[in-house]
């Protein structure tokens, strides 16, 4: 059966793939070259986990995660040039990025009234890029085997760990790397309860960046996606 195209219809590039595997960087140069939005879901579980962590909500209670979740308003602005992550109207960019977040971000991550309401989101946004322009490039764990199943082109970005630390670390001013690493494998296997981080959706090509730069991978998802609408 061919997907249901509705004509003028945009195009969704799904990204997925582990902490630190360049998906937030790549999906930003993705989304210029092709002149489409970027949507940061990464972001959005990030932001509901700091209006917690802000509110005393206990963030090894599912049951207190659950109901707290329905309440902030987050919004995610979609320009690759400059995104951004609002909760109830205060920017929270930066903050986002902080330990005491990144910490807690895969137990939230993990309680599926969060998911519910995330994944409904998320799509709304998908929606609005594509009734408004040519499309988006929508990056985090589950866009292509949940999000949106229908994905043009579904792209799974890996590296090798080690690397994957590596450029974390550096990011972070030259944190420890052991240190850095530790935490890595210990998000991979607290959003694995969750989500399917290690493995590639189905229909997904695997683009592997451990040995190429961050252009290397742009200009071959750039590549794939376009030879995805011209079939
Ligand atoms: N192919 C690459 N080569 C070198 N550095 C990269 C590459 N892809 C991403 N990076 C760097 O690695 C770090 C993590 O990338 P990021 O896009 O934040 O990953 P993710 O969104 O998957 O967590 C960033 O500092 C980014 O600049
Ligand atoms: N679609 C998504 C995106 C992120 N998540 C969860 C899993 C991750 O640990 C957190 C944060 O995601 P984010 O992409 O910001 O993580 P990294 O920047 O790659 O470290 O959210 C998810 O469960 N589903």
């Amino acid at each position: 059966m061919s997907q249901y195209k509705p004509s003028g219809h945009g195009v969704v590039v799904a990204i997925d793939g582990p902490s630190g595997s360049g998906k937030s960087s790549t999906s930003r140069g993705v989304a210029a070259d092709l002149g489409l939005r970027y949507l940061d879901t990464g972001a959005q579980y990030r932001a509901l986990t700091w209006w917690m962590i802000e509110h005393g909500v206990d963030v090894d209670d599912a049951a207190a995660i659950a109901s707290a979740s329905l309440w902030p308003r987050l919004e995610s602005g979609t320009d690759p040039e400059a995104p951004t992550i609002t909760v109830d109207g205060r920017r929270v960019d930066a903050e986002i990025r902080g330990q005491a977040v990144t910490d807690a971000v895969s137990r939230v991550a993990g309680v599926q009234t969060v998911r519910n309401r995330l994944i409904e989101l998320q799509r709304e946004y998908i929606r609005a890029a594509l009734a408004e322009g040519p499309g988006v490039v929508a990056e985090g764990r589950d866009i292509a085997a949940v999000v949106w199943p229908v994905a043009d082109t579904k792209i799974y970005l890996t590296a090798d760990q080690a690397v994957r630390a590596a450029r974390r670390g550096a990011e972070n001013g030259g944190a420890d790397l052991i240190k850095t690493q530790a935490d890595l494998a210990r998000r991979d296997a607290e959003d694995a309860l969750t989500t399917r981080p290690l493995d590639a959706a189905p229909g997904a090509v695997v683009v592997d960046g451990t040995h190429l730069s961050l252009a290397d991978v742009i200009a071959r998802i750039v590549e794939i996606a376009t030879e995805a609408v011209r079939s």
